[in-house]
Parts: C-alpha cells; structure tokens; sequence
C-alpha cells in the first residue's frame, strides 16, 4: 500500500485526542470565537476545568467586570487570529489566569481555513515557560554581575536595571521581562503613563543587552514637527530639497546601539508606515536619497497609552504595532505600587540630599500618609521633583522630610493629621482659603513652639530654623506678641 492509502486507512484524529494532551496547551476556537477544545496541558496552565470553558470565548472567561484585579493577557491573540488570520509565533505573554495562576506563556496562533475560503476555527498552541525564563534571567544576571559595563554614560545613557526602584511584585515582573528580552535582538514595546519610567526601562534593557557598547539614541516623536521627523530619523541627502546638505539620520547615529522612540502615538500615521517599512525590510532611505541602506540598530519604543486603545484611536497603527511590540513591558502607574512610594522617595532623598548639603534621610510618617493617598498622576517623575523641592526646604540637620516641605497642592489634596490645619485654630471655621489656612497653621506651630521652649525666642528661631528678626516679624504678625512673655 502507498503511504497515501496508509494515511486513509486511519481515523481522523478527534478533538479528544487533542485534549488528552497535557504537557502542551492546545485550544480551539470556532468561527464564533468559542472554545470548542481544551486540552489537559491548558487546564494545567490556566487552573481551570474543561466543562468551565468550553462554549465560552476567551473574553468572556477574562471578563473585566469579573475579574478587575487579575493582569490580563495581550488582547487574546487566538481571537485576533480568528479575525484576521494573522498567525503568532512563539509570541511571550505573562497574565494572572482566572483560575488564579500566574503564567508565563510562549504561544503561537493559527487559522484554520474552511473551503469557502473563510476561517472555520483558530488553533492556538502554548506551553507555561516560567521556568525557563527563571533559568535565562538567572544566567543573565550572572553575566551582568561579571561585566558592569564602563561604557555606560559614554553611550548617551544613565539608567541601569540596579537604579530602577521599587520592590512591589508588578514592578518586579517588568523588570524581570526587561532581562529576559533585553537579551535579545527584537523590538520592544513599553507602555505605560507619563513618569512611570519608559526611558529609564528603555536605557536599562540597553544597558543590559549586546548593543550597550554602542550608542543609545533617543527621539521624543512628539516634540519634533512632522516635517522635520522623517529627516531627523532617515537622514538626509545634499540637494534633496533647497539648502539640504547629507546629515546622518536617528538610525544612522544609533549603528549598533538601541534608537528610542518616545512617544510613538503621537507620531504622523504616515510616517508611522514608513517606519513600518523599514521594519519589514530592516533597510531605510534618507530623505532625498537613492540608496538603500541597512537598519543596523534595535529599536525600543514607547507610547503613554494602552496599545490597543492606541490603535482604536488611531494613535497607532495596527501592523506597526505587531512589528514593534514583538516584546511589549508594561509600566504600572505609582499609585498602583503604592509599595514602593517610600522606598522610591527614600532612594532620591539619599542620592539628592548629600548633594544638596542637607542631612535629612527619610519621610516621617506623616508624609507617608499624604503620599498613601495621593492618586500621583505623574507617577515617579512627581514624586522625583517633590522631593527634590522637599529637600531644599528642609532644614540643614532635619532628618525628616515633613509636610510642611511639600508642595501646596499635595497639602490641599492630602490631608495627613499631622498636615491638616489643626482644628481649633483662631480664626478658623473650615471656609477658609488655602493661604488662610496655611497662616494658621504657621501660627499653631509659633505657638507651640513658643510654649514648648519656655517662650524663649532664640531657642524658638533655632528650632523653627528661622532667624530671630523673622519669628519676631511673624510673633507680631499673628498677634502672639503674649506669647513672647
Ligand atoms: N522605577 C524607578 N526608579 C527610579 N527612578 C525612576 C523610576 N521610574 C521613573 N524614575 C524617574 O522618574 C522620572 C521619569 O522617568 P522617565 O522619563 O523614564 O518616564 P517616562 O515614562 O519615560 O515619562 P514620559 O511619559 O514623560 O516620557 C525620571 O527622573 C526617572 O529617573
């Protein structure tokens, strides 16, 4: 017998066979996006039953309102297969399952054409790869233990991963998957709010990975006109247009070294397909030129807004964002690691007092409270310059920053009881203005400074860290002249 009448001779295979699988997760969804088959390697993963999922489509399962705490996967990319027909390979994806398992998973997604020409079912194919992605970070960390690399700072850069603050398991995550991809060789895509850290990520994965050496060369895509962006990124080339002379380009400066596009939402979509151009072809032209020449840099972008929605607004296109974000890192917002807000304003007051000459070295409680339940829509570039403000005003031997350090509006907003204006106060009734309120406050703390140091004004002045003339000024300002004894 041929081996084609071999072949016929056997049963087709069922979707039985395919879930008696256990050491790979195989999932099939139909033309409907519901999961028909789920093998035993997917309830594994996901710590969920077969009869719980099947019928059900994968957005379902993660439904939001269900579920709002878990970290979604990248929108279900067997679903955007089944839509598209594009095909993932080997793609990494890290979510909490609904089952309540954390996974790391490398997943790749097929459509399955029916005779008409549609797609009849997506096959989606995954394996749990947290321990080997442990192994590769541990390597990893071994051989950046052996080469702390000189050069860094010479390369355009400051960050390292070992100056990325903060302890909270989400911010760990992200770190951690900076390692991993850090060691290869494909574009990354890092979102996440203003301030939460994409440039000291997109300098660490540099840092980390075989291009530190050469340049790291960044591009804020939405401070430079649309006219002069594709100039500026491709060069250009003597009498391209009146006055133009040949100039290097963006990805010309970072050979062998990362280019930085921050802030690629806000770039001109049509400039986005070039971009896209150059990605499929890995070669670019300069504005004006006829040669070709190769792209020979890694390119990490970064947008202030989730990918998708990014897309649905058009911010973004859609296949750029496929090519860009074969690794996408997520930045959670501060306020959602509200962990690491001391140990983050701690860490700049020790690498910015010494240089201020000051000798303060921590938060005292009360600011801690008033950063607790501040909702920093800045993230760590707001706590970053809080404190650095706090610092300048913070007396020369205080050891604490206190809430009389911070900024107004954080006073305002954030009333730790330390910091709200202490009831009781003369001449206060709660319809006070913020100024008003500040006064009285000044006055409360003359006060009790004036009682507790025996209404002495030169131990008062010392202690207040004012000068003598000054407490005088405000002792008769506020009426406490009494006081003076
Ligand atoms: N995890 C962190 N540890 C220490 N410093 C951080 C961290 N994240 C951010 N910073 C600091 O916060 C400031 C803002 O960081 P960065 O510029 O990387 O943010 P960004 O997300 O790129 O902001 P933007 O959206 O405005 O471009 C910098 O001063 C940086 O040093």
């Amino acid at each position: 017998m041929s081996m084609e009448k071999d072949l016929k001779a056997l049963r087709p295979l069922s979707i039985g066979d395919l879930e008696r699988i256990t050491d790979m997760a195989v999932m099939i969804l139909d033309a409907e996006g519901r999961i028909i088959c789920y093998s035993k390697g997917c309830e594994k993963i996901e710590a969920l039953r077969r009869d719980e999922v099947i019928g059900k489509s994968p957005e379902e399962l993660y439904n939001p309102q269900q579920f709002p705490n878990i970290i979604r996967p990248k929108r279900s990319m067997v679903l955007d297969t089944l839509k598209t027909g594009k095909i993932y390979q080997e793609t990494l994806d890290y979510y909490t399952t609904v089952g309540g398992n954390e996974a790391n998973i490398l997943c790749s997604t097929y459509p399955i054409y029916g005779k008409n020409g549609k797609i009849d079912y997506a096959l989606c194919i995954y394996r749990e790869v947290s321990d080997y992605l442990e192994m590769i970070a541990e390597g990893n960390k071994k051989q950046s233990d052996r080469q702390i690399p000189s050069h860094y700072q010479q390369n355009g850069t400051q960050h390292t991963f070992d100056n990325v603050i903060g302890s909270s398991p989400m911010l760990q995550k992200a770190i951690y998957r900076g390692k991993i991809v850090a060691k290869t060789d494909a574009p990354v895509l890092i979102w996440g709010e203003t301030g939460t850290g994409k440039e000291v990520f997109a300098q660490s994965i540099h840092n980390y990975s075989a291009f530190s050496p050469y340049p790291f060369v960044a591009v804020n895509c939405s401070a430079i006109p649309e006219a002069l962006l594709e100039s500026t990124l491709f060069g250009t080339c003597k009498g391209s247009y009146t006055g133009a002379v040949n100039r290097k380009g963006l990805f010309e400066e970072a050979e062998n070294g990362t280019l930085f596009l921050d802030e690629l939402n806000s770039m001109a979509v049509g400039l986005q397909s070039k971009l896209l151009r150059v990605l499929e072809t890995g070669r670019f032209r300069s504005v004006g030129g006829q040669e070709e020449k190769p792209c020979k840099c890694r390119i990490i972008s970064a947008i202030n807004e989730e990918p998708f929605i990014a897309i649905e607004n058009s911010h973004l296109r859609a296949d750029l964002y496929y090519r860009l974000a074969v690794f996408s890192i997520e930045l959670p917002p501060l306020a959602s690691r509200r962990e690491d807000i001391a140990e983050t304003a701690e860490y700049f007051i020790g690498s910015m007092a010494p240089v201020l000459g000051k000798k303060v070295t921590r938060l005292s409680s009360a600011v801690k409270q008033i950063f607790e339940s501040h909702s920093w829509p800045g993230n760590v570039r707001e706590l970053r310059h809080i404190i650095t403000q706090a610092i300048y005003f913070a007396g020369k031997d205080e050891a604490f920053i206190k809430p009389h350090h911070l900024p107004e509006y954080l006073l305002r907003t954030n009333t730790a009881p330390e910091a709200a204006p202490p009831s009781g106060l003369p001449g206060t009734s709660g319809e006070e203005g913020l100024s008003q309120l500040m006064n009285a406050y000044e006055a409360k703390i003359i006060q009790d400074t004036l009682e507790k140091t025996g209404h002495n004004v030169s131990r008062a002045a010392k202690q207040l860290q004012i000068s003598r003339t000054n407490l005088h000024n405000k002792i008769k300002k506020y009426n406490l002249e009494k006081a003076e004894g």
